[in-house]
């Protein structure tokens, strides 16, 4: 599947109900031109009032008085993120979506237990990457939110990433656990972990995918690259997740992906009461569009 297909997904679900906090962003507005046009959603945008209708007057007119909108004053960013993050966690909205706010600062308020929207799982970001020339949709974890995993929330992330790809209709997820050396390096965290998580998952403590590591990126994805370096496993060339070790390179590998190859991206928050739509406050529309309708499928 390619994001078109996460697209044409979403919209066989019921219509979801959107949160949006800090709504007052061009491209996040846009997103929602196009989301409202291919129906797959409805959305409550909480942010300065007269920010949103100001831009929706200027590029969006067909969205004012759409029976699938609606705008809620908030007085600031953290006031909107508040009352968006209220609206998923009583129930009232399906998915969250991260406007033009931090991402440090949404993420505080979804963290907080009385907001209703924490299940005790770890939360963590998942990104999923519609690359050009390459034959299926790369999965990358975690670019956003936990800094310097350990083994045990690496375990989670795993889980978290799994159930995404999950969503997207791959059965049997293929997770590389990346590190810079494809051998273990008793000085280097990365391979220690990566050799863990592997036997967690031979030990069936990791469930519903086939996990192995330490791989280096061009092994983990290359079937060439692997056989080259006598690489031989279920995973190694064919990875659909790509478990990175620390936020740093997951964020790197994320704003290259797009920068450099040009990627098309799909991000979300797993691990939450609702799945949240968490992209670069520079991500493109389009990618906007592309994370709701990912949101949009994991929800369900
Ligand atoms: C990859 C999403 C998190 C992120 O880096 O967001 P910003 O670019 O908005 O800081």
């Amino acid at each position: 599947m390619n994001l078109d297909g996460v697209i044409k997904k979403a919209t066989q679900q019921n219509k979801a109900k959107v949160a949006i906090a800090a709504a007052e962003d061009y491209e996040v507005l846009e997103a929602v031109s196009l989301a409202v046009e291919h129906r797959l959603a409805s959305f409550l945008l909480y942010g300065s009032e007269k920010g949103i209708y100001e831009l929706i007057d200027r590029n969006f007119p067909q969205l004012i008085g759409h029976e699938d909108i609606a705008i809620i004053h908030a007085e600031s960013n953290d006031e909107a993120a508040k009352l968006a993050v209220l609206a998923v966690g009583s129930g009232n909205a399906h998915v969250l979506m991260k406007g033009n706010i931090p991402t440090a600062k949404l993420l505080k308020t979804v963290l907080k237990k009385e907001y209703g929207l924490r299940t005790g799982k770890v939360l963590s970001h998942v990104a999923a990457f519609e690359v050009p020339a390459f034959d299926r949709l790369i999965f990358v974890s975690d670019a956003a939110m936990n800094i310097e995993p350990d083994v045990e929330q690496k375990a989670h992330i795993i889980n978290n990433s799994v159930q995404i790809a999950r969503a997207t209709g791959i059965e049997l997820p293929k997770v590389a656990v990346l590190a810079a050396v494809e051998v273990i390096n008793p000085t280097m965290k990365a391979t220690l972990d990566a050799a863990a998580l592997t036997q967690m998952n031979n030990r069936g403590q990791i469930k519903n995918c086939l996990v192995d590591g330490p791989l280096a990126l061009d092994n983990a994805i290359s079937l060439e690259a692997a056989e080259h370096k006598g690489i031989h496993s279920e995973v190694a060339g064919q990875a659909d997740i790509l478990l990175v070790p620390t936020i740093e390179t997951g964020n790197s590998l994320y704003k290259s992906l797009i920068y450099f190859a040009k990627a098309k991206v799909a991000a979300v928050i797993a691990g939450a009461k609702v799945p949240i739509v968490l992209t670069s406050r520079a991500d493109s529309a389009e990618n906007k569009l592309y994370s709701l309708a990912l949101a949009i499928c994991s929800s369900n």
